[in-house]
């Protein structure tokens, strides 16, 4: 079993891949931020670090679905590797913070990866408005992620809810998190817990 969790930057998919594989006995696979050895130049200067934090994003996730392809183990993953192309790297294009050279030689190095990419069996995505993630961004507190700004997180939010309308590679459950919080309150992780098991009925 192969479950996802999808979403903006404070979303929650940490917490939640944390929570979840200590509820289950899973395995998680995190995403590389804290040995990240691009990350805090790319905040602080897109244009000149873009390029190099996707392929160096790209070629991490790709060794998780190594991992997931070769180990046979029940793995819950924070972000996809779909989410890397379709979200990050187009939208830096748009935003002209990676030049069309750059995203088409990305693209086309992504497209060889694509064909050994199989979709998770469920994708969890956490949806939440732009005033709710900068709140937890802030309660994280990355200095680095202090220059993020609304128009960046707007635009990434734009992107997911296009891909996740068109999303048809496996099942899919959408998660409204605003209103819930399943850090503090048991229920709201139970609300969580029975949606993910509604849908994976069978599986389980
Ligand atoms: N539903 C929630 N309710 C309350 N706090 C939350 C919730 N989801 C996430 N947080 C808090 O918001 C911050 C960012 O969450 P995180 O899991 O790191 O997001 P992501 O991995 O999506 O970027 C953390 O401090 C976390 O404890
Ligand atoms: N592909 C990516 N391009 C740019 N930035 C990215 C990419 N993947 C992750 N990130 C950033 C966003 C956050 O600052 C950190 C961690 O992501 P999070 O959503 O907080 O788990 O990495």
């Amino acid at each position: 079993m192969h479950i996802a969790v999808t979403g903006n930057i404070g979303a929650g998919k940490t917490t939640l891949t944390t929570m979840l594989a200590k509820h289950y006995g899973w395995d998680a696979q995190f995403e590389d931020v804290d040995h990240n050895p691009y990350l805090e130049d790319f905040y602080a200067d897109m244009s000149k670090w873009s390029f190099a934090l996707q392929i160096y994003f790209l070629g991490s996730r790709f060794r998780q679905v190594k991992e997931i392809r070769e180990s046979g183990k029940n793995i819950i993953q924070d972000r996809t590797i779909y989410e890397d192309a379709h979200i990050f790297a187009e939208n830096l294009n748009d935003m002209k913070l990676l030049s069309d050279r750059d995203f088409n030689n990305y693209i086309s190095v992504f497209g060889l990866m694509k064909s050994f990419v199989s979709a998770p069996d469920l994708l969890i995505y956490l949806k939440s408005d732009v005033p709710n993630l900068v709140k937890k961004i802030y309660k994280r507190g990355r200095e680095y992620e202090a220059s993020i700004s609304i128009e960046y997180l707007s635009k990434l939010n734009q992107k997911y809810e296009k891909w996740i309308s068109e999303y048809t590679e496996g099942k899919l459950l959408v998660i409204e998190v605003d209103d819930l919080d399943f850090v503090e309150k048991p229920e709201d992780f139970g609300f969580i817990l029975e949606k993910i098991e509604a849908e994976l009925n069978g599986l389980f």
